[in-house]
């Protein structure tokens, strides 16, 4: 199956070795409306350029082949109702139907979560079994999320609206990956003996810090789940994870699969819930002693207010982005246009490191520009179960009306709109591949996170002044270079003021490399040795010693 190939472990990897789209745009939806949704007869019809929307048929959305299984919390080892008894809706984006209702978590439920996982550190037999035993739990469960690949990466693009071919062929192999790659720290996370200043055995202690509050986004839930569970788990700590309220289902199903790994009860907790109830009682509460979260940078601020003024928690925080993506004079247009466009493109543009500002050298740019508009105009839109979608529905309504907002505004501001701008199809939350050029640095479209498939192309002259506007940003996640020079590459590499700068590439994840933000977008690193570091507590013990042969 294809979700086990191992080399799809790098997203651009799988993006850029696909076979190229067909030319024509796919259909996206049937006819029924959601009339709250902003586009359909509104101001932005009459920006349209591309065909997308017109090519809308009346398809019925493709029946996933995947049941959901599990829709209550997961307390204690047991899948359980809200204490309140409520549940909340999570919907298709494509149609924006109920897929399933699913228990509402909130902050008596948190406290059933967070006395669970207490009880699993300070009794329970994961921090006490052998490191060795720890890892084989968790390559276990990698084993049991490549059995189940099929119906994962089905769940994901049912809840989500990412292409069935991405969570199948990249994101449930990148799970794997990344629990195997924790797996194997377990059993080589280990302190050091030091010399002291006199007769003293000074030994340096890694400790599991005890319960981890973990907080994901919607836009990758099961690669956030990895992302923050793997580490925390070979550390030896007990989790309480909640979800985001737009996709609940594929941390649920793939909890279970860890408890049939051999997890013991109440070591990971699972609340599905909105922020301002579950999330804020999990930052919040006295008995958590670090808190990870994922998410925007507003909520971000929240989350840490929360933590400090409660029991002053450690907090790592991965928020958002405006990541410039650099084209040389010296670049191969085509290759350029291509990887600029799945820099910004890929997963409906809603990715916390897209690519969104595109910087382009002005010898090069009206080239640029007018590749960019053919490579959009090719973009397929459509149901994310068919075969050769490259693009789905955005996560919800919220979302979709949000990113036309930003799109107005681009018009309004007066940057030239070259392609797209409007919604696919009159159903569910599909958008036409939209290309903005001739766009200046204070523009709210250059300026702040759309999370939607909006490219901003920006024309520079010159290596000192693209360094300075890519950096002027509160943000710094990301950023692409791209040129054949390797002085080139050298100097924007170490310039550039983000967490991650990728030289002619974009998108690779592997589960080794760290990933995190300067300045807002985010504290401390996740993935590598370098989350490891989240989760452990430094306890030095010193004991005298008593006629010692050396010091
Ligand atoms: N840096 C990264 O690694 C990364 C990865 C993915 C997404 N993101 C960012 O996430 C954002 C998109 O996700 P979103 O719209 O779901 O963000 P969001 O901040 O609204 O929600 C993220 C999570 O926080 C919870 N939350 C919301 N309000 C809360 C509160 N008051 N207290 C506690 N928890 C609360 C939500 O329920 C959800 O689980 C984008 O800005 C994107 O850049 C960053």
């Amino acid at each position: 199956m294809a979700a086990r190939r191992a080399a799809s472990s790098v997203l651009s990897r799988f993006l850029l070795t696909r076979p190229s789209p067909s030319p024509s745009p796919a259909s996206a939806a049937s006819p029924a409306g959601k009339s709250a949704l902003l586009g359909a007869g509104g101001p932005l019809h009459r920006f349209s350029t591309a065909p997308a929307a017109a090519a809308a048929t009346a398809e019925e959305p493709i029946q996933p082949a995947v049941e959901v299984k599990h829709t209550q919390l997961l307390i204690n080892g047991n899948f359980v109702d809200a204490a309140s008894g409520k549940t909340f809706p999570t919907l298709d984006p494509r149609t924006g139907e109920v897929i399933a209702r699913v228990a509402e978590g909130d902050s008596e439920d948190i406290d059933r979560a967070v006395a669970a996982a207490r009880r699993a550190f300070d009794e329970g037999p994961w921090p006490r079994m052998t490191a060795y035993e720890r890892c084989r739990v968790l390559l276990r469960f990698a084993d049991l999320i490549e059995r189940h690949a099929e119906e994962i990466a089905a769940l994901e693009t049912w809840d989500n609206g990412k292409t069935l071919a991405q969570a199948a062929g990249a994101e449930v192999p990148m799970v794997a990956r990344c629990i195997r790659y924790y797996a194997g720290w377990a059993d080589k996370i280990h302190g050091l003996v030091v010399p002291g200043d006199g007769a003293h055995h000074v030994q340096v202690l890694h400790e599991p810090v005890g319960v981890a509050g973990q907080i994901i986004p919607w836009n990758f839930p099961l690669l956030m789940f990895a992302w923050k569970v793997g580490p925390a788990l070979a550390c030896g700590n007990t989790v309480v994870l909640k979800t985001a309220e737009q996709t609940p289902l594929s941390a649920l199903y793939v909890a279970n699969l860890l408890h049939e790994a051999g997890l013991p009860e109440g070591v990971l907790n699972v609340v599905s819930g909105f922020g301002p109830t579950a999330g804020a009682a999990l930052c919040s509460h006295m008995g958590v002693d670090k808190l990870a979260f994922t998410g925007s940078t507003g909520t971000g601020q929240i989350v840490l207010e929360l933590a400090a003024r409660s029991n002053l928690k450690p907090v790592t925080l991965e928020l958002g982005g405006k990541s410039p993506f650099v084209v040389m004079d010296d670049a191969d247009v085509d290759q350029a246009v291509e990887l600029a466009h799945q820099a910004v493109f890929f997963n409906q543009g809603q990715c916390c490191c897209a690519g969104s500002r595109t910087f382009v050298h002005e010898r090069v740019y009206d080239e640029f520009v007018e590749k960019s508009k053919a490579r959009a105009l090719k973009r397929v839109v459509g149901d994310p179960f068919r075969n050769g979608v490259e693009q789905g529905p955005q996560i919800d309504g919220d979302q979709f009306n949000k990113i036309l907002r930003y799109v107005q505004s681009g018009v309004d501001s007066g940057a030239t709109l070259v392609t797209g701008g409007d919604r696919v199809g009159s159903r569910g939350f599909y958008i036409q591949p939209t290309v903005f050029a001739d766009a200046k640095d204070d523009m709210k479209i250059a300026r702040e996170e759309i999370f939607g498939p909006v490219q901003t192309i920006l024309k520079f002259s010159g290596m000192e002044e693209v360094i300075r506007r890519a950096n002027a940003t509160h943000y710094g996640l990301a950023a692409g270079v791209f040129t054949r020079s390797l002085d080139a590459a050298n100097t924007l590499s170490r310039a550039l003021r983000a967490g991650t700068v990728w030289v002619n590439c974009y998108d690779v994840f592997d589960a080794t490399i760290p990933f995190g933000g300067y300045k807002m977008s985010g504290v401390g690193r996740e993935k590598g040795v370098y989350a490891l570091r989240n989760y452990l507590q430094t306890k030095a013990v010193v004991t005298p010693i008593k006629d010692p042969a050396w010091l």
